[in-house]
């Protein structure tokens, strides 16, 4: 039986010239084909060609084809060896007329040397050493050809070697080299030989080293590995003549090295040849071992196949934080995974996707699947949460605060909070305020957020067709990712945040399925403690996130969404409500978008109600705050075009504010206010709840800094003052004898403190 499994190779093949690599018999190799002649090949017979045959072509490997067309075929790759010390005796006819047949068929170099001694005999000895030259190359298999035109027309081939050739003679040199050629591989299996000879004896005796050492480098790599437990099968399966061809194919060798295997016709010359490859890798292999650090799982990977994994001399500590590594990449997910304080279930999850990820190679588009999916469940906030700061009377002030009117609205958000804050596992309602676009109504829920000291997050729903983009898609998608719940509440890096679910109305419907539906079990506080993300595929608990939805109309609302949720009407403002909505927010507001101070630009309240009746024609507050934005926008041309033709002032150094009755803001004590519209900062605070005291700094748009410090009896004053504060709402005192707004500044020299309410 042949080694190339009795496949017989035509007489006649297309050779490939290519200077890439070395294709040996029984590996597998890609080829990039864009000069002439080997185009042509590729064309007229592997594209052409219907047979098995055509898809046979023989590889020359280290010949480089020309670049034109009309230049001459370089010389072939050839080997030469000698035969050494053949000792004939013939008569000397018979032996002319051999070196005669040896020199034509195998162009042979042929010396005689005539020993003296034999002179005078009528037969003679001689002793030939013969040198022969063969152009040798691969018959291989093309199992795959890709075409591309850039960036200029060239095809991929795909090639599996199967036995070693020689060529015999070029038969054409155009449009393609043709050859006939000669099959070289066809070994006796050795374990079949029956009749072992000495030298047969040595050669088994070389092939089972051969085996030996083969097994050892397998032994080395990691056999949870798919394809190094296949190449365990082979070795064992495989005939043992072609392992130096499959072996040298895979170990690191040079294409010189690889050349000499191919080179090497007769099977022991050629398992010498492999051998010292075979140990060399074996050596390297346990030399990276031992400069690694000395962790047990780690002791079977696969390092060979990742370039520069591992700095020789350098020690990697488990401490070590550094992830420009690999190993130690996925050493630190793995202290992640641990440190997320995750569910169990969730736990043995990731545990399980870790130790898929450790097997595979980085290679695999499922590696970076499974990262991602990994960094995505560590990042999840599974137990972190914020501490309710909840205070009736501080939210009161801010709602009051923040919008003007909405009184119902208030009042039932302020019941809702008052539950909370007696009850703090309140389970639902989710409140939906419903009403026309403008109103206030997602301002109100950042309104909550901020009252409860929650972080919050919006999820805008309109046009959402695709319950995917609730409930993420499974893992098995190319381009996977989890829904909005899961990604928000990744953003906002804390399990109970206040989820805005902004106009719920506006759910689409599709093929794809119904994204009300998904919202049915994020919103069903019986459900929502296990709700399952396709993505993610295990139970995230969303019983602590506080859902507010918004809608423009109940009509739209799938019945179904709308009985989980409570409905409040938010209806709109009457003429003379958005007047003192401009006034207190919205001119405000935009003087400050636009850079501009109060003193820049005045408009009366006449001007505004002219511009509501005349301008703007709807129920809340929006289009009113554009015009009041183009008002802004002539105004700031102006100013901008006065600062142009006047000097700047010298700045003058702030002085304090005064409070009414020109006292120093900087030793007032008492109560007061001051508008949010003038602080540029927030607020850095000092507190010390249990001393009662409390020193505030605040810097405004103006030059001006106020250092203010407090000391209170009525410790329900301090709480909400902290709490505000804590979260960056600017200071808002009240309850004392008079409320102060800062007003801003009328003299550069001279900052006012007016009595607001008396
Ligand atoms: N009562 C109010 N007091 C202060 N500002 C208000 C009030 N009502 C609305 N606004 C302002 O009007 C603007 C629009 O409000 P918002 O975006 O909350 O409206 P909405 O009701 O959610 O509209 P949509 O339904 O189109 O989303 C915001 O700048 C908000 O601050």
């Amino acid at each position: 039986m042949s080694s190339s499994g009795g496949i017989q190779i035509p007489g006649r093949l297309p050779l490939l010239l290519t200077q890439e690599g070395v294709l040996l018999p029984g590996s597998t190799m890609r080829l990039s084909v864009d000069t002439p002649r080997n185009m042509q090949l590729v064309r007229s017979r592997l594209l052409r060609g219907t047979s098995l045959k055509s898809t046979i072509i023989g590889v020359i490997p280290n010949t480089r084809d020309p670049e034109h067309e009309a230049d001459e075929l370089p010389t072939l790759h050839s080997c030469s060896f000698v035969l050494d010390e053949l000792c004939l005796t013939f008569s000397f006819s018979v032996s002319l007329s051999l070196s005669l047949s040896l020199s034509l068929s195998l162009s042979l170099s042929l010396s005689l040397s005539l020993s003296p001694s034999h002179s005078l005999s009528p037969s003679l000895s001689l002793s030939l050493s013969l040198s022969l030259s063969l152009s040798i190359g691969t018959a291989g298999l093309a199992v795959q050809v890709v075409g591309s035109n850039w960036p200029k027309p060239h095809y991929t081939l795909l090639i599996t070697g199967v036995c070693r050739f020689r060529v015999s003679s070029l038969l054409k040199q155009r449009p393609f080299a043709l050859a006939e050629v000669e099959q070289l591989d066809k070994l006796e299996e050795l374990t079949s030989t029956e009749e072992v000879t000495a030298e047969d004896g040595e050669l088994q005796e070389l092939s089972q080293r051969f085996y030996q050492a083969a097994l050892q480098l397998v032994g080395m790599l990691d056999m949870s590995v798919p394809v190094v437990a296949k190449l365990r099968r082979l070795l064992d399966s495989l005939p043992r003549e072609t392992l130096p061809d499959v072996v040298a194919s895979m170990i690191r060798a040079t294409n010189k090295e690889k050349l000499q295997v191919l080179d090497a016709v007769s099977l022991e010359e050629r398992f010498k040849k492999t051998l010292p490859l075979l140990t060399r890798q074996i050596e390297g292999l346990k030399l990276l071992q031992k400069t690694r650090s000395p962790r047990p799982d780690d002791e079977k990977r696969v390092f060979s196949v990742r370039k520069g994994a591992v700095f020789p001399g350098r020690q990697f500590s488990l401490d070590e934080e550094g992830e420009d590594e690999d190993g130690d990449d996925t050493a630190a997910l793995e202290r992640k995974v641990h440190r997320a304080n995750m569910p169990e279930a969730a736990l043995k999850v990731c545990v399980k996707e870790l130790k898929r990820l450790k097997k595979m190679p980085q290679s695999m588009p499922e590696y970076a699947l499974t990262r991602n999916y990994l960094d995505l469940m560590v990042e999840l906030p599974w137990s972190k949460s914020t501490k309710d700061c909840l205070d009736i009377q501080a939210a009161r002030i801010l709602l009051d605060n923040d919008h003007y009117a909405m009184d119902k609205l208030k009042r039932r958000v302020l019941e809702y909070l008052a539950v909370r804050q007696l009850k703090a596992s309140l389970k639902g309602p989710i409140l939906c305020f419903v009403g026309p676009p403008g109103v206030g109504k997602t301002s109100v829920g950042r309104s909550i957020a901020r009252t409860l000291g929650r972080e919050f997050h919006r999820i805008a729903l309109g046009g959402v067709c695709d319950q995917s983009d609730i409930r993420g898609h499974r893992r098995t998608y190319v381009g996977s990712m989890p829904g909005r719940i899961i990604n928000g509440l990744k953003t906002v890096g804390v399990n109970n945040p206040v989820f805005l679910l902004d106009e719920v109305d506006k759910l689409g419907k599709s093929l794809q399925g119904d994204p009300a539906a998904a919202l049915l079990e994020v919103l069903d506080p019986e459900q929502n403690h296990s709700f399952t993300d396709h993505y993610l595929n295990v139970a995230f608990d969303l019983s602590q996130v506080l859902f507010i939805a918004t809608a423009n109309t109940t009509a739209t609302i799938p019945p179904a969404l709308l009985d989980r949720m409570e409905v409040l009407q938010v209806p709109g403002y009457t003429q003379e409500e958005k007047v003192e909505i401009a006034h207190r927010h919205l001119i405000p507001n935009q003087l400050e978008q636009h850079g501009l101070t109060p003193q820049q630009l005045q408009i009366p309240q006449d001007s505004t109600q002219e511009v509501i009746t005349r301008y703007t024609r709807e129920a809340g507050v929006r289009s009113l705050e554009r015009k009041i934005g183009a008002i802004c926008r002539a105004v700031a041309v102006k100013v901008a075009e006065g600062q142009k033709v006047t000097k700047p002032e010298e700045p003058v150094p702030a002085s304090p504010v005064q409070a009414q009755g020109g006292e120093s803001l900087s030793s007032y004590t008492g109560d007061f206010l001051i508008s949010n519209n003038f602080l540029k900062q927030k607020p850095t605070t000092v507190v010390d709840l249990p001393q009662q005291k409390m020193s505030v700094s605040i810097t405004c748009h103006v030059p001006l800094s106020i250092n203010y410090s407090l000391t209170t009896t009525s410790p329900a004053v301090h709480k909400s003052t902290y709490c505000l504060l804590r979260h960056g709402i600017p200071l808002f005192l009240k309850g004392g004898p008079q409320d102060i707004e800062v007003l801003g500044y009328r003299a550069p020299s001279l900052y006012t403190a007016t009595q607001l309410i008396p």
